[in-house]
Order: C-alpha cells, then sequence, then structure tokens
C-alpha cells in the first residue's frame, strides 16, 4: 500500500465509565461511522460492550482476555492484520479506518507504539487520532485519585468532554486546569461531536507527542494499582428491589474504591443493562444488539477482594418490597 492508502487506526481512550462506548454508539447511529472497523477490548472476566457497540455484523472485533496495554498487546498486530486480510478477501466491507476501544484502565502509550512501530502494520497502517472522552462529573478528582486517567488525559490528541448535561457549567478554573494538563490537545464537548461527528476524528491540530514508553515496559501490576475486575455469571433472575438493595449495598462497603459496575440481568423475563460509574448506578432496558448476551455483572474495585463482592450478591435477590440495606444492617 502507499502511505496514502494507509487505513488509519483512531484510538478512543478514557477512564472506565467516562463514555467511550456512548460515543462510539452515537457516531455509528448517525451513519459517520459506516465505513469503521472496531476493535473492542474490557476488563472482565465476560465481555460486554462487543454486544452494546451497535455496528455492522462482523464489524466488531473483541480482543479478549485481559486489559490491551499490557495483557493482550502481543494479540494486537494479529488483530488488525486479520481485519486487513478478511477487508482485502471481501469478508468485510472496505471500511476505511478501525476504531479501537480500549479499556477504561488502559495506557495509550504502548499501544500507539505498537501501531508505530510494527513494520508490517506500517504497510497496511498509520496511526489516526488519540481521543480521550473525559468525564466532567469526576474531572479533575478522578484524574489525581486514579494515574491511568492522567496518562490517557495527557496522550491525547483530543479531550471529548463527557456529561456535561449532569452538571452546572464549566468554571475557569477547570478550563484552565484542562489545557494546562494537556496544552497540545483540541477540546471538544460530546455535544459538539453530536452535532457535528467529523469533529471527533478530525486530523490532530497539535504536534504529537514523541518518545511513550515500550510494550515491553508494562505489566498489568504496573498500571492498574490494584483494581481488579471481578466478573459473576447470574444464573437466577433478579428482582427491581434487588438491583437497588445490591446497589446500595456496593457504596456502603465500597464508597471510593467502588470504580465500575456493569453487566446485563434477567428479571420479570426482561433482559436490562446495569451501568454504574462510581457510585452511580443506573439500570435500563438493553439494546436489541444484546439480546442473547449472558446475564452477568463486572465490578471493577480498588484494593479490594472479589469475596467482599461475591458476599453482596444475594441482595440481588431479595423478595419485591424489601428495603435496600443501612450501614448499621451490612454489618
Ligand atoms: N448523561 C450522560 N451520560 C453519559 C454520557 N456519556 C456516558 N454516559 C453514561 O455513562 C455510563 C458509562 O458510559 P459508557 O459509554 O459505557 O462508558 P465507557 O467509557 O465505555 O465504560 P468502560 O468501557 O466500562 O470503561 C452509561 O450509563 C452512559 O449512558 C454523557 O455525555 N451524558
Amino acid at each position: 500500500m502507499t502511505p496514502d492508502e494507509r487505513i488509519p487506526v483512531e484510538i478512543l481512550s478514557g477512564f472506565l465509565g467516562s463514555g467511550k462506548t456512548t460515543l462510539l454508539n452515537r457516531m455509528l447511529a448517525k451513519g459517520a461511522f459506516r465505513d469503521t472497523a472496531v476493535v473492542v477490548n474490557e476488563l472482565g472476566e465476560i465481555a460486554l460492550d462487543h454486544l452494546l457497540v451497535e455496528s455492522a455484523p462482523g464489524q466488531v472485533a473483541l480482543l479478549e482476555g485481559g486489559c490491551l496495554c499490557c495483557a493482550v498487546i502481543d494479540s494486537l498486530p494479529e488483530t488488525l492484520l486479520d481485519l486487513c486480510r478478511r477487508r482485502s478477501a471481501g469478508e468485510l466491507p472496505r471500511f476505511g479506518r478501525i476504531v479501537i476501544e480500549t479499556t477504561g484502565l488502559a495506557d495509550p502509550g504502548p499501544i500507539i507504539e505498537v501501531i508505530r512501530r510494527s513494520p508490517l502494520l506500517a504497510h497496511f497502517l498509520s496511526l489516526g487520532v488519540i481521543v480521550t472522552a473525559l468525564d466532567m462529573l469526576g474531572g479533575q478528582a478522578q484524574v489525581e485519585r486514579h494515574p491511568e486517567a492522567l496518562r490517557q488525559l495527557v496522550l491525547a490528541d483530543r479531550l471529548v468532554l463527557t456529561k456535561l448535561d449532569l452538571r452546572t457549567p464549566l468554571s475557569p478554573e477547570e478550563c484552565i486546569w484542562i489545557a494546562g494538563a494537556n496544552p497540545l490537545a483540541d477540546v471538544v464537548t460530546a455535544a459538539d461531536v453530536l452535532t457535528d461527528p467529523a469533529l471527533l476524528l478530525a486530523p490532530p491540530r497539535g504536534p504529537r507527542l514523541a518518545g511513550t514508553d515500550s510494550p515491553a515496559a508494562y505489566s498489568h501490576a504496573a498500571h492498574t494499582h490494584g483494581v481488579r475486575a471481578c466478573s459473576f455469571r447470574l444464573n437466577e433472575p433478579v428482582t427491581r428491589a434487588g438491583l437497588a438493595a445490591f446497589a446500595a449495598a456496593l457504596e456502603l462497603s465500597f464508597g471510593a474504591d467502588l470504580l465500575r459496575c456493569k453487566g446485563l440481568v434477567e428479571t420479570r423475563g426482561r433482559l436490562l443493562l446495569v451501568q454504574g460509574v462510581g457510585t452511580r448506578l443506573a439500570v435500563s432496558e438493553a439494546p436489541p444488539s444484546a439480546a442473547g448476551g449472558e446475564p452477568h455483572l463486572t465490578v471493577i474495585v480498588r484494593q479490594r477482594g472479589e469475596d467482599e463482592i461475591a458476599a453482596l450478591l444475594p441482595w440481588l435477590h431479595v423478595p419485591e418490597g424489601t428495603m435496600p440495606p443501612t450501614r448499621e444492617g451490612l454489618q
């Protein structure tokens, strides 16, 4: 391929629950990503995001087995080359770009390096834009608390500010903080991108940061700082009261150590999507693309054990009408 024909690989990064899948789906729904193959990588033993990304059949590749920047970094070239092979063979539509949605804990550095340094990949692919979703509900506190969120912020070509619809307008101090944290990045809002989808992946304006770390320098323990993703299969339907009780029990037991909770649950014959970011848990009808998905919950916590979460699971099944637990009730 000549350099002009190479397919750009765009990286969609952002901390746990910052809105990466939501952005991707909005772009797909608007038809802006019609010519896009998507690679989804997710934490947790039971993957969900590939069911939530509403793209054309076969256009989503799932990278399983752990976090992209460390545990499965070696599988990335093969996954990308396989997409290119299937495109050339006519098995996939002739997509014009690949978007990689990383896990919420992934450091984009090693991913960037693999795409840049592999001679074989460089023949077919070029590095596109590094977009980071920045959760403006979590904001500065989230970045200060989680080193992974800081890496994602500083390596971005473009920052997409999400969840501004859930809060008061940005203060001048917040604008100064964002500009100071990554002076090279363009800053847009999720609403801007919805109005003009081309903004999301337009070529970056600023110069590229050079010299990110090599993949070999990374191990899972090096960037997760005691974070664990624990997945639980749910063989029995849950109750509505059970979901409220489980949410309260998670919040009371883990507080700020609770980073993310997501999954599919079945209640009264319906499949529901559970989306928790920090201690805010939302439950909605599962999208049609998730039909047939395995009921499960993945809970991501910092410095806490799987057994502590497992001990709370019985709350999911309490009879309707049961009140959520109190702090005293949990002890
Ligand atoms: N109101 C509002 N909600 C949002 C926005 N972006 C994301 N959300 C909600 O935040 C939750 C998490 O969003 P996702 O798109 O799943 O986040 P993610 O970054 O893909 O999450 P992980 O893959 O687990 O890291 C969901 O309940 C979304 O509906 C936004 O701009 N506004």
